[in-house]
Parts: C-alpha cells; structure tokens; sequence
C-alpha cells in the first residue's frame, strides 16, 4: 500500500552560503523568515510566503567521522549537533534543491508501507522534540538524483514549524497589508524535476505507486505512455505531470476544496535528443544529474508580484520579441483583462487554456463558453549555476500548462543559455506601444 501524504511542508535547498540565499529570498523575493537553528555543523533557516516553506541548509563543518547519520534516543530534544534536522547529510559540490518535504498522518506505518515497497530510507523514523510537542521523521531517497522526500508526522506538535527550530518574530503577510496586495505568493503550485531522457516512467511509476499520486494530463492531445511531447522548432521536450491529493491513510481519496488546501503538481521534463544542446540537458550537467529544475510560486496577481520583484532586484527571462506580436497574441491578452504592454514589460507570458475537461482548481469541471487563462514568468537562477529557478504562476481558471507558454518559456531560457544577451524586454515593449495604438 502506498504511504498517502497529507500536505507539502516545505522544500529544502542545500547552500553553500545560507545568509545569501535567505538574503535573495527575504529582500527581493518578499519571504519571511520565521525558524533557525544553528550548532557547530549546519546553518538552518526557514523562510514562508504564505504556505510556501524554503528550509535553507548550509553545512558549516564536516562532521566528525564517528558522528551518527541520524539521531540516537539521547539526542531527542533539539537534535545532535552534526545533524541537518529533517534532512539527510547529503554532500553536493553545487547548491541544490534536493528535498520535498511531505507531512504524514502516521510516520511509523509511513515508514512501514513504503520500506515494505522496497523504497531505500536514509534516515530512519527519528522522533524529535521540544516544549510544543514531538514530531516523527523519516527520509526516503527518491529515484530522482539527489532528491530526497522528508515525511514529518507532526500531529502531535502545536509549534509553528518543526521542533529544535528557534522561532523568530517576523513580520506575517497579514500584518503586511499593502505587500500581500503587490506580492501576493500564497502557494507552491508545482515543483519541475529535469530527468535524463528515458527515465520519466519510472519516475512516474515511483510516485504512483508508492505515494499515490495521479496522472495530470498536460495537454489535449497527450499520449499515455509518451506524454506531452514537444519535438519541433527547436524544441525537444517531453512532459508529464503528476498531481497528490490529499488522502486519508485508509487509503479514501479527498480531492483538496478550494480556498482550503490548494494542490500542488509534479512536473517531470526530459529532453529530446533531436533539436540540439538545451534546457534539461544544461541542468543535468550543471547540477551533475537530475533534480528539481524549477518551483512554481502561485501569486492572485503576476502582473503586481512582477512588478514588486523586478523593483526588488529579482531578474527574469523575456520571451523572443515576437512573442507580443504574434498574430491574435494581443486580443488574446485584452481578452483576459490585461495590458499587452504591462504583460511586455515583465516577460509574463499568457495563454488561454482550451482543454475540453478543464477544471478549476477545486476540480469542478467548468462551464464550455468560460475562458481560462493561464500566466506565467521565469525568474534567472537563483544559485550561481545555471540550475534552480523560480517561476511566478497566475491560473485564471486553467489548471494546466499552456503549450504556448511552454514554447515560450522554453525559447526564452534557450535564447539566455546562448548568450542572447540583447535588451528584448526593451525591444518588446517599444513594439507593444506601436502595436496597441493600433488596435
Ligand atoms: O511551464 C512550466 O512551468 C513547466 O514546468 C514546463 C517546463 C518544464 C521545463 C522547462 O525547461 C520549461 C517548461
């Protein structure tokens, strides 16, 4: 039986330097930091945007030889001094995004159910506490890279993050009134592993099987087996996506309501041999193997949260010039209720969701004449190589990936991977203006 997981609590980033990421995430990214920790052997800083949780792991010394992997009883408290509370002590010669951290209603038979299917744990059920309870957690190699699942069961801890964590007075997004109306992320909305070509089935077959996840299907006319497959113009691309749902442990399945717990989606990309060097193949080398490419930032307004990050230093990719211009591109936008002008000047891409059986995001099937957008804007990477990035992510009512923005996103990170260092934002929006005193 599969180990059902109840939520995501947070994804964790193994650094290098903690205090530059958390400084990124915190001055132009608008997150907060709200838990530490900090011994001899790691840095650890937790930082929140609404739901969406980044732990922030740096090593500050190796420890010793004879330290233990993961906690003895005696260490129960707030954790041994050498040990990265609710992560494995992974070495990486890189600074990576490496584990997805799951909360469980039951950590022993979480344990149990998947040991039982084979699934290879690094950290064994380790029971950690301090004055607001006690937590349970494991952690499970996953068959992607360096990615790891962290499972916490922590029904038993009334804590605002995880125990022998230090919780610091930060400032909430609602005491930040005007900030949640300019930078309104409120949720991962779904995380992208980039994977060597051949390997997506297997990694499907994983998450099916041993925690339960569902198909999502991308696109229209997507395959079963091939998934959703781009393999032209230069685009060699094959995705599928997987969505998790929150379930009882009985194995019932409660689809998330809406305005309760938004889903989140898994994306596996795996690049096509075809169409020359490209995006997925240039992680894999830069990363050396596969693991989380990027993580989706859902925001109720991109055009604002944009506008907020950009001022705030955040860098992001500009689709090619043509992108606004292309024919119906424009009406296409105003349709939407925004400015193809605004939308330029950010490189917020927009497509219209034509799937048949879409669904909002509470999964209710939605009326045919309804028009569902979907937008979406690729930051730079975050870490010095070319590897992690974010994404801002508005649904209008689509809950897919647009095939137009996907050519798009993808034709934007090419023409940055090929030095195509050009001003096209500028050039973008000096078109547009032309361009809508005309329409
Ligand atoms: O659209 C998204 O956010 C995706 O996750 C699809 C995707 C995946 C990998 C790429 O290099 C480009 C686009």
């Amino acid at each position: 039986m599969a180990a059902y997981v109840s939520r995501l609590n947070h994804i964790a980033l193994h650094v290098a330097n903690a205090d530059r990421i958390a400084f990124d995430l915190v001055a132009k990214f608008r997150f907060n930091l709200f838990a530490a920790r900090q011994t001899t052997a790691w840095r650890q800083l937790a930082l929140r945007k609404g739901s969406a949780v980044f732990l922030i792991n740096e090593r500050l010394k190796d420890p010793s030889p004879d330290a233990p992997l993961c906690l003895a009883a005696d260490d129960l408290s707030a954790g041994s001094d050498s040990t990265c509370l609710y992560g494995a002590q992974l070495s990486s010669r890189v600074d990576t995004a490496c584990n997805v951290c799951f909360e469980v209603e039951d950590g022993q038979r979480a344990f149990s159910a998947l040991r039982g299917r084979g699934c290879h744990f690094v950290v064994p059920p380790t029971p950690v506490e301090d004055h607001e309870g006690l937590v349970v957690y494991s952690v499970v190699k996953s068959i992607v890279g360096n990615v790891c699942h962290t499972l916490v069961d922590r029904t038993g801890y009334r804590g605002e993050f995880l125990p022998g964590f230090r919780e610091m007075h930060s400032i909430t997004d609602g005491q930040r009134g005007h900030e949640t109306q300019t930078c309104s992320i409120t949720h991962f909305d779904h995380i992208t592993y980039a994977c060597p070509r051949g390997v997506t089935s297997d990694v499907m077959r994983w998450y099916q099987s041993n925690f339960g996840f569902q198909r999502f299907f991308i696109g229209r006319n997507e395959d079963v087996n091939e998934g959703y497959v781009l393999d032209q113009d230069g685009i060699g691309l094959r995705l599928t996506a997987m969505e998790f749902w929150k379930c009882s442990e009985s194995g019932v399945r409660l689809p998330f309501k809406n305005n309760q717990e938004p889903d989140c989606k898994l994306v596996i990309a795996e690049s096509l041999s075809n169409q020359g060097p490209n995006q997925v193949d240039s992680f894999l080398e830069q990363h050396g193997g596969p693991g989380i490419q990027h993580v989706g930032l859902y925001t109720q307004d991109i055009v604002s949260t944009a506008h907020t990050l950009t001022q705030a230093g955040v860098e992001f990719f500009s689709p090619p010039p043509a992108y606004y211009t292309q024919v119906g591109k424009q009406q296409e936008i105003l349709n939407a209720g925004h400015d193809p002008q605004l939308l330029s000047r950010h490189g917020i891409l927009l497509d219209t969701d034509l799937r048949q059986d879409a669904t909002d995001s509470s999964h209710q099937v939605l009326p045919s004449e309804e028009k569902r957008y979907l937008l979406q804007v690729f930051t730079k990477p975050i870490f010095a190589e070319d590897t992690f990035f974010l994404e801002l992510i508005e649904r209008q009512g689509a809950s897919g990936f647009g095939e137009g923005n996907i050519r798009a996103l993808w034709r934007s990170v090419q023409g940055y991977m090929e030095g195509n260092t050009e001003d096209l934002q500028k050039q973008n929006t000096e078109r547009i203006s032309v361009e809508t005193s005309q329409v």
